[in-house]
């Protein structure tokens, strides 16, 4: 199994490349099969989450063909054509893997009227319940069955009549089954308390360009007129705003200063006024963003929250960048009740790191030290990485695949800014 090998000590410097956004790239993929005409999804990120769901769309008869993209370049161009669908059903064996296979479920009860997914279980951030996904699905007509580990979402006379929905609390992947399936329903449904994640409106444009109508777009509030048919549409992925949230935190970690390009202010508020209030300079110009970072950062508190708030994605980049800072820093992860699985392992590397409950207070250390680690999750992961950019000697982190599911050839990116990283196969 392939592992990353850092020796620490490095500042950053160079430009950035930004990818385009898994979390937006996973829910566009679905979108293709609410039509029977081709979708071109352009900026997709080569990573092996996008891999995953173009198996999953194969698997319910869509063809997936690249076009043109040479291997030096990031990102692809990928046209999904679901002429026919030959299945309804998402395996237990591709959910399990990828817990945003369960994006299908309201495009395909759309289209076809009946889908069956498996359902996901929790996985190593917490528990992740579909509930609400369920509960909006059947606000706008479908009926569901629980059975077997799995659910069937079904749309009595084959097509969803639409209706109104008011989500308890904000859920990202709940609101985007329900607009992918309420996009081609009979009537207007109503998603009161909606997600407004960028990745959010990323979907929502997309669906307007294959012919849907949707009012509110970026608000709590959606209205969705159903449509008989969507047709084909070429799109861009919007830019990954966590993984150009992860290099800030990279950056700054070695008192660095980069260009992370492709990238503007808008969709990372809260993520630069976390680093700004650390200390780090960060500027936009000319479609970038430029991070500058001081050779010693402050502290800081802060509290995940649904978008605008600072996202639950970023928390354990931060803690890491926190773990060299001056001062104490509190840190409060509201989302997910288990989203602290790097912290023993930072503690390994040297971190001052206390978890009570939902909270840490990270203290910041005048030195980390390398160590072999590794991580249940992809962010997780990711916070190693920052934290062995400066930490003395070498570390090895472990199970590179939760990286590779998020972030686009790291160790090539990291390394183009200075820097020591390589991935290693099993030695
Ligand atoms: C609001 C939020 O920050 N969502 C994050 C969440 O999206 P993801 O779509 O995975 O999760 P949700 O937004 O649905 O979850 C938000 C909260 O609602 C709860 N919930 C969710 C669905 C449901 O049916 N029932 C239920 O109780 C979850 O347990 C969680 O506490 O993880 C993604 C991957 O880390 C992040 O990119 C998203 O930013
Ligand atoms: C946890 C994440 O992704 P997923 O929901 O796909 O596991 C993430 O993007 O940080």
């Amino acid at each position: 199994m392939d592992r990353i090998l850092i020796r620490g000590g490095n500042r950053l410097s160079g430009r950035l490349p930004i990818s385009g956004a898994k979390n937006a790239a996973l829910t566009l993929m679905p979108c293709a099969l609410l039509t029977d005409e081709p979708l071109t999804l352009r900026n997709l990120p080569r990573l092996a989450d996008v891999d995953s769901f173009g198996h999953l769309l194969n698997q319910l008869g869509a063809s997936t063909q690249i076009e043109g993209s040479r291997p030096e370049d990031f990102g692809r161009v990928m046209t999904i054509r679901a002429g026919k669908l030959s299945s309804t059903e998402a395996p237990y064996d591709i959910v399990r893997k990828m817990r945003a296979s369960i994006l299908v479920l309201g495009p395909l009860v759309a289209r076809a009227g009946e889908a069956t997914v498996s359902l996901p279980g929790g996985c190593a951030i917490g528990n992740r319940p579909i509930d609400l996904h369920l509960k909006a699905l059947e606000a706008i007509g479908a009926e569901i069955e629980l059975a077997a580990g799995y659910v069937k979402a079904t749309a009595p006379g084959g097509r969803l009549p639409g209706g109104n929905y008011t989500f308890p609390i904000v859920s990202v992947g709940a609101t985007e089954n329900v607009v992918m399936a309420a996009v081609l329903a009979r009537g207007t449904s109503v998603i009161e308390n909606a997600a407004r994640e960028p990745e959010i409106v990323d979907l929502c444009n997309c669906l307007v360009a294959m012919g849907a109508k949707i009012d509110g777009i970026g608000t709590e509030t959606l209205t969705i007129e159903g449509r008989d048919r969507l047709h084909g549409a070429t799109y861009a992925v919007m830019p990954d705003r966590i993984e150009a949230g992860s290099y800030a935190c990279a950056a700054a970690i070695t008192g660095g200063s980069v260009e992370l390009v492709g990238v503007g202010m808008d969709n990372m508020r809260a993520t630069v006024a976390g680093l700004i209030e650390a200390g780090v300079k960060v500027e936009e110009r000319g479609g970038s963003l430029f991070v500058d970072a001081p050779d010693r950062l402050g502290p800081l508190t802060l509290s995940t929250a649904p978008f605008p708030g600072f996202a639950t994605d970023m928390q354990a980049q931060f803690m890491a960048m926190l773990t060299m800072a001056d001062g104490a820093s509190v840190l409060t992860e509201t989302i997910f009740e288990n989203r602290y699985m790097h912290v023993p392992e930072l503690a390994r590397m040297g971190a001052d790191i206390q978890v009570s409950g939902r909270t840490a207070i990270v203290r910041g250390v005048q030195r980390l030290t390398g160590a072999p680690v590794m991580a249940t999750d992809l962010r997780a992961s990711m916070s190693l990485i920052i934290a062995g950019l400066v930490a003395d000697g070498e570390t090895e982190v472990g199970r590179v695949y939760h990286l590779d599911r998020g972030y686009e050839r790291l160790e090539e990116k990291l390394s183009a800014v200075g820097a020591d990283i390589e991935r290693a196969g099993d030695g």
